[in-house]
């Protein structure tokens, strides 16, 4: 008897069917299914408009739930950094794999790195996070960059540098490597430059609460270390009551003594999308071994960042 094949969820996206395609191989060597991609259509593919003005929580992800709650797939592959930090009982987050490089990377034209750009640049992202750092560290350096807000898929994006419209676009490593373009990079922005997105390089694997079997499977492709510092990331853009497109980044890795892993260091930065004021905190603490103590590391440096007026920063409107 062969067993049905397992369906998942996707986006049509070329990163988002790269990133399913490399989840279905692996859920395949896990359960030794076939696993069948079927495709979504979600309302962030369609809309036109900037994501800053749609809201962002979940437009990329709703539908792909939807088809989840209806039992028409049975699992689906997410980019961590789109899901909303609620999550519903009635869907678990099955497994977060091994994360992929973290940061931000600008691909600019003429192979220019950030420093090397001329007073003026003109530089395409639509996240007011790296609106408000890019701003941030040009001042810094006493240069000013014009942000242009942009959407569109990589392609795209790429496009308006090739085009000769912008000087350079800011996107994210993980999905270029993943839709194999990392070759293009002119420049890897240090996380102590800009903070990545919560979340950013890691994956979702999402499946319906009630289907045990499958959770205990997909759960084989969990890496705990990746889990714990997502987890304290998006608990910080939770306490902080931030959405997605908000100017928040976080980002929290491991301090280790050679092969010893000692402690979770979690920073955070909120800031006008000018880059004029910036709020930018760390805290370290043991290892998170559970959910709980993953969401606390989060939630305490959302206080310390509160304390520090962070609520204002964020309470700004676009004009
Ligand atoms: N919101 C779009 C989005 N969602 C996930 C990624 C990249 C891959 C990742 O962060 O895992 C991107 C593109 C980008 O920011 O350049």
């Amino acid at each position: 008897m062969t067993e049905q094949a397992l369906r998942l969820g996707t986006r049509r996206s070329k990163l988002a069917m790269a990133q399913s395609g490399q989840v279905a191989d692996a859920v395949s060597q896990v359960t030794g299914r076939s696993v069948e991609l079927v495709e979504i259509t979600t309302y962030g593919d369609t809309s036109r408009e900037h994501l800053a003005q749609i809201g962002g929580t979940g437009v990329f992800v709703t539908a792909l739930r939807d088809a989840l709650l209806r039992g028409e797939v049975d699992f689906a592959v997410h980019s961590l950094k789109d899901l909303p930090t609620e999550q519903s009982d009635d869907l678990a987050l099955a497994a977060v794999p091994v994360r992929e490089d973290p940061r931000d990377v600008l691909v600019a034209r003429d192979g220019l790195t950030f420093a090397q750009l001329p007073d003026g640049a003109r530089i395409g992202t639509g996240s007011p996070r790296r609106m408000a750092q890019l701003n941030g560290y040009a001042r810094d350096h006493g240069l000013t960059i014009e942000t242009v807000p942009i959407r569109g898929n990589i392609d795209t994006r790429i496009g308006f540098v090739r085009s000769g419209e912008l000087d350079g676009v800011v996107l994210a490593a993980a999905g270029l490597h993943r839709i194999g373009r990392i070759d293009e990079v002119t420049d890897f922005l240090p996380v102590d430059t800009v903070l990545p997105a919560p979340g950013q390089g890691a994956l979702a694997i999402e499946c319906a609460a009630d289907n045990a079997d499958l959770v205990a499977a997909l759960a084989e492709l969990d890496d705990p270390l990746t889990r714990a510092a997502v987890t304290a990331e998006r608990s910080l853009l939770a306490a902080l009551e931030a959405g997605c497109s908000a100017p928040v980044g976080a980002f929290a890795d491991i301090l280790a003594d050679g092969q010893i892993v000692k402690e979770m260091r979690l920073r955070g930065v909120v800031g006008t999308t000018d880059g004029s004021t910036l709020v930018q905190l760390s805290t370290t603490g043991p290892v998170p071994e559970t959910h709980d103590q993953a969401m606390a590391l989060g939630r305490e440096l959302a206080a310390e960042m509160l304390a520090k007026g962070a609520a204002g920063l964020m309470g700004e409107r676009e004009h």
